[in-house]
């Protein structure tokens, strides 16, 4: 627990548009588009009403705009220069700060694997699976096609925006 303050629904409905993109801008990883889109529909309801505006505007994004959010994120395991603090939380949650040197080059070849087999980096929500979950799913999902893959990728981007939303508004 990081012992912020969580905002109440209410602030964050008063906010300016500049002041919503800059705290919400990263709730999906370098896509401030997404806070953008959503702040013409406030006011909001809860937190959950923000997050279904956001995983709408996912939805509706072509095929390849939904490839091109996927490429916004760092490969898990990857250098850790210029990661932003929300993924380097969520990638110490899941243990990938202390992996052993085995679990490191197993992660990182099957990230190039996946990488060169579908042009996009695999993404998982690093708070919902720990290392040997996300090397699992990491053998697993290589063996999908490239549906499969952008439909898996855009739902865990879903899931890595609730809990960044749960970590800036009370619920
Ligand atoms: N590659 C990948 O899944 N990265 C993301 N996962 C997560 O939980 N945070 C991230 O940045």
């Amino acid at each position: 627990m990081s012992g912020k303050t969580l905002l109440a629904i209410h602030d964050v409905n008063s906010m300016t548009f500049e002041q919503f993109t800059t705290v919400f801008g990263n709730v999906v990883e370098h896509c401030s588009l997404c806070a953008a889109a959503v702040w013409q529909h406030r006011p909001f309801t809860d937190v959950d009403h923000i997050h279904q505006l956001i995983c709408d505007v996912l939805d509706n994004f072509p095929n390849d705009a939904k490839q091109g959010v996927l490429c916004l994120h760092p490969d898990l395991a990857g250098s850790v220069a210029g990661l932003t603090s929300e993924s380097q939380n969520e990638q110490k949650a899941a243990g990938i700060d202390s992996l052993t040197q085995d679990e490191r080059a197993k992660m990182q070849e099957r990230n190039t694997s996946y990488r060169e087999k579908f042009g996009f980096p695999f993404v998982i929500c690093a708070r919902k699976n720990k290392t040997q979950a996300i090397l699992d799913g990491l053998k697993l999902r290589l063996q999908n096609n490239i549906e499969e893959e952008v439909r898996n990728g855009v739902e865990q981007v879903k899931e890595i925006a609730l809990l960044r939303l749960f970590s800036i508004v009370e619920h």
